[in-house]
C-alpha cells in the first residue's frame, strides 16, 4: 500500500500521476511467485470442493471472442450460460457472456430474462489501437445496443512510455461513455514486462475509475497467471483499505481447469479475503473452462466422468 493517502489531484499532471505510480512500494516478484505456488498446494476436497466449483461457475464471464463469431455461435453459447447442463438445473448460470460490440444486441436478446448479464469488449479490442474518438463509439455502441459491462484495453504504447496521464485520460472517458456499465480495464500483464508495471497500472486505472481491473485480453501470451493475479489482488485489497471502495478482479486467457479455477479461488479468500469470492468481485474470463467444470461438477455427485462429448462446446 502506498505509505502515504494520495492527494486528489494524483492525476493533476502526469508528473504528478509518475511520482505516485512510482512511489509504489516494488513488488517483490520471487515472493509473488513463491506465495501463489505455495498457494496452489492448498487441497480443496469433497464439499468445499462443490461449493468452489458452484461458485466458480456463477463467476465465469463465458467469452467468444473470434473474428469467426456468429449469430448462431452467440445464440447457442446465451443457451449454455443461463442452463450450463440441461439436464441438471442445479447448475448454476454463469456471470456473463462476453462478445465483440457487433454481437452484442444478439446477445442481449438471447440473454433476456435470465439474469446473464451481457459484456462486450470495446476500445478497439484487443490492441487498442484506434484514436480516442473510435474507442469511445466502440464503447457507446455496445452500451446503447444492451452490454451492462465494458471489457477496456489500456494503451500499453502510452503506458510504457511513461504517458501515465493519457492511459488515465481514456479510462475516465471511457468509464464516462459507459453511461452506468460496469467497466472492466484490461491491463494486458503480458506485455508490461514487470510486476512492478502490473502494480502500477492496476493502481491508476482504480484511481481512474476501473469497476474491475483485468489480466488479459486472451490475444497476447502470457495471459493470466497466479503470480500476477496476486499483485492484483494486493491491489484491490490495498485500494480498498485506502479509500474504502472495492473493485474487481478478473484473471481471464489460458484459464481452462477446474484445479486451475479453485487455485484462483484460494488466492481471492488469502489475498483480497472473502469478500471478494463473489460474481460482483470476482470473474473468471475463458472460453473453454466450463465444460471441465461441469465434468468435475458431475464426477463429485455421481463417481463418474461424463466425458467431454456429453456437454456441448463451450
Ligand atoms: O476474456 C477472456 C479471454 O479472451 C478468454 O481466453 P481463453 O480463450 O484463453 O479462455
Amino acid at each position: 500500500m502506498p505509505s502515504t493517502t494520495p492527494a486528489p489531484d494524483i492525476a493533476a499532471s502526469n508528473t504528478s500521476l509518475r511520482a505516485y505510480l512510482h512511489g509504489l512500494p516494488g513488488v517483490d516478484e520471487v515472493g509473488a511467485r513463491e506465495r501463489a505456488a505455495q498457494l496452489a498446494t492448498r487441497s480443496v476436497k469433497t464439499t468445499a470442493k462443490a461449493q468452489a466449483i458452484d461458485l466458480a461457475i456463477r463467476m465465469v464471464d463465458l467469452t467468444t471472442l473470434e473474428g469467426a463469431d456468429t449469430p448462431g455461435k452467440v445464440r447457442s453459447l446465451a443457451v449454455k450460460a443461463a442452463h450450463p447442463d440441461p439436464a441438471d438445473r442445479s447448475v448454476p448460470p454463469v456471470a456473463a457472456v462476453c462478445v465483440y460490440p457487433d454481437l452484442v444486441a444478439v446477445a442481449v436478446e438471447a440473454l433476456a430474462d435470465t439474469g446473464v448479464a451481457v459484456a462486450s469488449v470495446a476500445t478497439a479490442f484487443p490492441s487498442g489501437r484506434s484514436p480516442l474518438a473510435a474507442k469511445l463509439s466502440d464503447t457507446r455502441r455496445a452500451v446503447a445496443d444492451g452490454a451492462s459491462e465494458i471489457d477496456m484495453v489500456i494503451d500499453r504504447g502510452a503506458f510504457l512510455a511513461g504517458d501515465y496521464r493519457a492511459v488515465f485520460d481514456q479510462i475516465v472517458a471511457v468509464k464516462d461513455a459507459c453511461a452506468g456499465a460496469h467497466l472492466k480495464v484490461i491491463l494486458e500483464t503480458g506485455e508490461l514486462v514487470t510486476y512492478d508495471n502490473v502494480r502500477r497500472a492496476s493502481w491508476l486505472a482504480m484511481h481512474a475509475g476501473a469497476d474491475f481491473i483485468k489480466t488479459s485480453t486472451g490475444k497476447v501470451s502470457p495471459a493470466a497467471t497466479p503470480p500476477v493475479t496476486l499483485v492484483m489482488l494486493e491491489a484491490v485489497r490495498d485500494f480498498h483499505a485506502l479509500t474504502g471502495r472495492r473493485v474487481g478482479v478478473k484473471p481471464a486467457g489460458g484459464i481452462r481447469t477446474t484445479k486451475d479455477a479453485i487455485r484462483y479461488l484460494v488466492l481471492v479468500n488469502e489475498v483480497a479475503g472473502a469478500a471478494w469470492l463473489d460474481p460482483a468481485l470476482f470473474r473468471l474470463g475463458a472460453s473453454s473452462l466450463l465444460n471441465d467444470l461441469l465434468m468435475q461438477r458431475a464426477k463429485l455427485s455421481t463417481g463418474v466422468y461424463a466425458g467431454p462429448d456429453y456437454y456441448t462446446l463451450d
